[in-house]
């Protein structure tokens, strides 16, 4: 796929349902009794092995056209899958699923393809049998495969060591099956899009600051769920708009909960602009739709407690910084080098390519902004977002970008070289 400068962006959008909050719908629609209807269910790869998982134990699972029907079985009622459960690319499925398969009273194998393989998986191995869970990582490195026997489970109090949603959702998810309340402490508030599910869906679920405590065997009964646009895809179009001379871009139906909108807290604080607009509340998560105006941006110091509620955004927001005037620091952001790729290594290198003056730190990066780029050969490796983010840069750099199997957005945005392309104004 190829990428030159371009035309003003000019327009409005509505991005894809969020992912996380997809995955979350199958999961606990599955758990429920009675049918859960999703609407604006994220049709992407990460979501769909999501489906395939929970209908490979059991539950039917009807994909219509604009919506999903998920007749649930209640908390007990999933079947010992045939085969090993394919996760595909997602850590997401991979980590919330094995809280849940902790639970139950027969034993599943979990695999992935060649990028889920390498990514660590202890971070759930060691809360999940502190609460007594059996789970073993078959090639003995704390990766995928894992064989997760199904135990019984007691309640725990669990102090994440890592900022990350993933992990506090598993031990939540396992908290349905634990014999008194879990709980778990986070140092920063990860999304939170489980805890408010689960409250949704009828769930005793609490939370005072940055701890959440689960009460066991809820009665979870079927909803209607209505995802909000995913804030993380609608960040590729903030960029664009706002690199992009002369460009305007209304993006309707955003989600935008506090525990996801930490780039528009950066955008801001970048001083672009961006505005919320008919802000509302969808089921249980806040929606808005957001516009934004091409112009200038200054550098930021990008860390701390807004590190998780803007994570999947680093590197498109690091292709920001390139533009900005001054130095951005990115920092407390390790997390990246364990995602589909080492981001801060496959967002340096391919910023580098493009002539930015960018320089990996151990916990993120610094980059020089105000040089200009030039298009490049640009390896995705096989990450959606870093595929997304360097066609975003390509539209805002002198000469040709060439993005290296581009097709991997289908991960969590199928269309989205379609929905940018509709952005652009016909050139005169
Ligand atoms: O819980 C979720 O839905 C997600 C949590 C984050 O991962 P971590 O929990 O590993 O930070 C994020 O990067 C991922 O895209 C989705
Ligand atoms: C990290 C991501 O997803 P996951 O962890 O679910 O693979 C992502 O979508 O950027």
């Amino acid at each position: 796929m190829k990428f030159t400068k371009s035309a003003p962006l000019w327009g409005e959008i509505t991005v894809p349902g969020d992912k996380s909050i997809s995955h979350r719908a199958v999961m606990l629609g599955s758990l429920a009794e009675g049918t859960t209807e999703v609407t604006n269910f994220l049709k992407g790869a990460d979501c769909i092995s999501t489906i395939r998982a929970f209908q490979a134990m059991g539950i039917d699972i009807e994909e219509k056209e604009d919506t999903l029907l998920i007749h649930g079985k209640g908390l007990h009622g999933l079947q010992a899958p045939k085969e090993t459960l394919d996760m595909g690319n997602s850590g997401t499925t991979t980590r919330l699923l094995s809280g849940i398969l902790a639970g139950q009273t027969f034993e599943t194998t979990l695999t992935g393809d060649d990028s889920l393989k390498k990514r660590p998986m202890n971070r759930i191995i060691t809360p999940l049998s502190q609460m007594g869970a059996q789970i073993e990582s078959l090639p003995g490195n704390g990766c995928l495969p894992l064989r997760i026997t199904g135990s019984s489970l007691k309640g725990i109090h669990y102090e994440t060591p890592m900022k990350s949603a993933q992990v506090k959702s598993a031990v939540l998810l396992a908290g349905l099956y634990a014999d008194g309340p879990t709980s778990v402490t986070e140092s920063a508030l990860t999304r939170n899009h489980t805890e408010l599910m689960l409250r949704y869906f009828g769930a005793e679920i609490t939370t005072e600051g940055t701890t959440s405590t689960i009460q066991p065997e809820p009665h979870l009964i079927g909803q209607k769920v209505e995802v909000p646009g995913d804030i993380s895809s609608a960040a590729y179009f903030i960029a664009a708009a706002l690199l992009v001379p002369d460009s305007q871009v209304l993006i309707r139906n955003v989600g935008v909960n506090h525990s996801r909108d930490g780039i528009l807290r950066a955008v801001h604080a970048m001083g672009g602009d961006i505005r919320l607009r008919n802000r509302r509340k969808e089921h249980a998560e806040p929606v808005a739709d957001i516009l934004v105006k091409s112009g200038p941006l200054k550098a930021a110091v990008i860390g701390g407690d807004l590190i998780p509620a803007l994570i999947d955004e680093i590197p498109v927001l690091a292709v920001l910084a390139c533009f900005a005037e001054g130095t951005t620091v990115i920092k407390d952001a390790q997390e990246l080098k364990v995602k589909e790729s080492n981001r801060i290594d496959t967002v340096v290198s391919n910023l580098k390519a493009m002539g930015a003056h960018v320089e990996a730190t151990d916990d993120g990066m610094i980059i020089e902004g105000g040089h200009p780029l030039h298009g490049a050969l640009i390896h995705s490796h096989l990450d959606h977002r870093i595929a997304m983010s360097f066609a975003i840069a390509g539209l805002a750099a002198e000469g040709e970008t060439e993005i290296k199997h581009a097709e991997c957005v289908n991960i969590s945005y199928p269309g989205f070289y379609e929905d940018l392309k509709s952005l652009q104004m016909e050139e005169e």
